[in-house]
């Protein structure tokens, strides 16, 4: 289980998260929810270590990871796909992808081919610069490349955003497959309500970098969207 406890997170003087506390148990998918700016990817970045907590605790099967650095965080197990997709744009499709296995410490030596196969559009594009890829094909390419690595727990930033309705659908489907499989869980920051209706078991709302309402599907009503959530 994934478990974050009491985390405070910021940029030079300013303090963006207080007291953020949540959980990702195993085959879930968890969704973060909040309107801009609110602090969802600074809590992803502080969950991968991008970013670092001053104060609480980020844990994984319970060991403590809050001092540890992103290399060490995805190589126990958690994988990300960050807010901007952050593909390699000299390196071609298939060397972004191998950069993935470095997370399984030499464990995983070929890109698996279930991973990959959850995206059909990828090997025909293998030897093109990731650059040159469009921004819903990048998308692609940075979750089969967080895939390739078989994390544990997957940080999927605003997988979404900017993209095509055709890949929205796609990556609906993927994270659906996933969770079928079950041996991934996901915590995934969206905008879209009805993405997140779509796939989400639980739901934690941010507001003024804090958790002002969590729960599942059934009580997420719309009282509560129009509080937190309605623009
Ligand atoms: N590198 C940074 N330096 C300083 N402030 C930052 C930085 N990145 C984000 N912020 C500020 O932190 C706050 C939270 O931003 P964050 O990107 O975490 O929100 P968000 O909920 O992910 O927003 P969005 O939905 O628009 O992506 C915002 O006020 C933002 O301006």
């Amino acid at each position: 289980m994934l478990a974050v406890q009491q985390l405070e997170s910021g940029y030079g003087e300013s303090i963006i998260l207080r007291d953020v506390s949540l959980k990702v148990q195993p085959g879930q998918v968890v969704c973060l929810l909040g309107r801009n700016g609110v602090g969802k990817t600074t809590l992803m970045r502080s969950i991968m270590g991008v970013l670092k907590a001053r104060k609480g605790l980020v844990s994984y099967n319970g060991k403590n990871l809050t001092k540890k650095s992103p290399g060490f965080r995805a190589k126990s197990g958690i994988g990300y796909v960050p807010q901007g997709r952050e593909v390699f744009p000299q390196l071609t499709v298939y060397e972004n992808i191998l950069l993935g296995l470095e997370a399984s410490s030499g464990k995983i030596k070929e890109i698996p081919a279930d991973a990959i196969a959850k995206f059909p559009v990828l090997p025909a594009m293998y030897e093109r610069r990731g650059g040159d890829l469009s921004g819903g094909q990048q998308q692609q390419l940075a979750f089969a490349r967080a895939l390739a690595s078989r994390p544990e727990v997957l940080l999927l930033d605003e997988p979404c955003e900017g993209i095509q309705p055709s890949i929205v659908d796609d990556i609906r489907d993927v994270i659906r497959s996933i969770k079928e499989e079950g041996q991934t869980a996901i915590l995934l920051a969206e905008q879209s309500l009805d993405f997140v209706k779509s796939v989400g078991d639980y739901f934690y709302i941010l507001e003024k970098g804090a958790i002002a309402w969590e729960g599942g599907l059934e009580a997420l009503s719309d009282e509560v969207i129009m509080r937190y959530l309605t623009v």
